[in-house]
């Protein structure tokens, strides 16, 4: 039976630091039980600021980063090296500081990779990455992160999207509310496949669809659910009207 805890922080600094904490042990743990740890990365300020704190961890130098597989929820179409890349952010953030396998970091496919423009080449061919490190199935998460956006929408997934539907591994997406339009995703039902989903929010902005989803509903955030373990890490303001 799946949990789901609420853990609220005074504010975004905090929120980023217990986050880059928590996720530091949770990779020290998933590595002493199966050997190897697989973390779904996520984009945003808070996610920016969780990646450049775990730099800073000493704790940190328990992990083996060679053995650490890193995934990416959702991705911005655009080409290799671009500022607005989850993937370039995350990189400058922490990865390129790290002794990691390259063949373990599944960076989503850019719009000037192996299939050119055509997002739903590239949302395929991460479906079968997904898929080949799973042996057949889609790979195990230890832990999905997640941001929230100010309309409920996670990874891709915006509220009320018809790509709310699609069942891929990972999915394109073209008309996304916020910009840009072209998208790739992880679907609905691959997050809901990882063992632990982390919700990480700050800021006032965020406070009113996070209190519909955790009333329930069908905010694509209140869906986000993991096997094992829901977690919803929130600054004050952002937990402000549940
Ligand atoms: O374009 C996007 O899809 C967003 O960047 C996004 O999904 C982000 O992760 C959340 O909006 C939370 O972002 P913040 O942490 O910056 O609030």
């Amino acid at each position: 039976m799946s949990e789901t805890v609420v853990v609220v922080v005074p504010d975004a600094d905090i929120l980023a630091s217990t986050v880059a904490a928590r996720l530091v042990i949770r990779i020290i743990d998933a590595q002493a039980v199966h050997g190897t740890a697989s973390v779904v990365l996520t984009g945003g300020r808070v996610a920016a600021k969780v990646l450049r704190t775990v730099r800073e961890l000493p704790a940190a130098a328990a992990i083996d980063w060679s053995r650490v597989d890193l995934w990416w929820g959702d991705e911005r179409f655009l080409p290799s090296g671009d500022p607005d890349r989850n993937e370039t952010q995350a990189r400058e953030a922490l990865l390129d500081a790290l002794p990691l396998d390259p063949a373990r970091v599944h960076a989503m496919p850019a719009s000037d990779g192996p299939d050119g423009d055509d997002a739903t080449a590239a949302a395929a061919r991460y479906t079968a990455e997904l898929t080949a490190a799973g042996d057949g199935r889609v790979a195990r998460f230890d832990v999905l992160m997640l941001g929230v956006g100010e309309d409920g929408h996670v990874a891709s997934l915006f509220p009320g999207h018809p790509v709310l539907k699609e069942e891929g591994a990972a999915v394109a997406t073209f008309d996304s509310p916020k910009p840009p339009p072209t998208r790739v995703t992880l679907s609905l039902a691959t997050i809901r496949g990882a063992d632990e989903v982390w919700l990480v929010a700050a800021g006032a902005d965020k406070a009113g669809p996070i209190a519909s989803a955790l009333a329930g509903g069908d905010l694509p955030a209140a869906r986000a659910q993991g096997v094992r373990k829901t977690l919803w890490l929130l600054d004050q303001a952002a937990a402000a009207n549940r």
